[in-house]
């Protein structure tokens, strides 16, 4: 099989398995996946529930639409994460309860939306900026990532949702789940005396794991 049609068998499944496990409903969330040769994308007004391998849309290195459905009103988001980090292979935008929550809530430190309550956030998620609020498909939202300049492989977009991007479907898949559920933390954490992991436990995870 050739990597394009893997690639494009792994997206529609995993975005199946999120719409299916409730982390996206209606037509909420977009994925993409870096190829060589370009980029697929989720096609536009699309449930994730029911993405066809076959109508993945497909845009070249210029950007330029060369194939299947109209891609995502966010082209401009998952382009800005792929220009500014390299390692970067894929990228998964939700509007999971949680990771939402988070991003409306006013006192969320913008430069650091999620604290390292446990190791696995540390591990596959990292820092998570909060975005300011553009409203859906505004290129602005290429231009709030490309302003990063790489920082971060994952953000809240305010009042919106998560944006998290990974070395590839597999990895931005479990860091988008791994986001939700420690937002979930944080949120039935509210007000309580939390312990989070010290500086050196984060380091010496960063360490022993790198990029997952
Ligand atoms: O979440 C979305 C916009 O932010 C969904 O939009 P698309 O259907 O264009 O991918
Ligand atoms: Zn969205």
């Amino acid at each position: 099989m050739s990597i394009e049609r893997d690639l494009r068998e792994q997206m529609s499944t995993l975005c199946a398995s999120l719409y299916q496990r409730g982390f996206s409903v209606g037509t909420a969330g977009n994925v993409s996946a870096r190829l060589p040769d370009g980029i697929l994308m989720t096609p536009t007004n699309a449930t994730l529930g029911g993405i066809d391998p076959d109508k993945i849309s497909k845009l070249d290195l210029n950007g330029e639409h060369v194939s299947g459905d109209r891609p995502t009103k966010e082209v401009f988001l998952h382009q800005a994460f792929y220009d500014t980090r390299p390692e970067a292979g894929a990228v998964v935008h939700l509007h999971s309860t949680w990771a939402t929550a988070l991003s409306c809530l006013e006192d969320t430190d913008p430069d650091d939306c999620v604290p390292p309550l446990t190791p696995y956030v540390v591990m596959r998620v990292g820092r998570v900026k909060l975005v300011p609020y553009v409203k859906p498909g505004d290129p602005k939202s290429g231009d709030l990532i490309r302003d990063l300049n790489g920082a971060y492989g994952a953000v809240l977009l305010a009042n919106h949702g998560p944006v998290v991007s990974g070395k590839d479907l597999f990895s931005a898949g479990c860091a988008a789940e791994e986001l939700e559920e420690t937002a979930k933390l944080l949120v039935a954490l509210r007000g309580q005396k939390t312990r989070l992991l010290s500086n050196a436990d984060v380091m010496d995870l960063k360490a022993t794991f790198g990029n997952m």
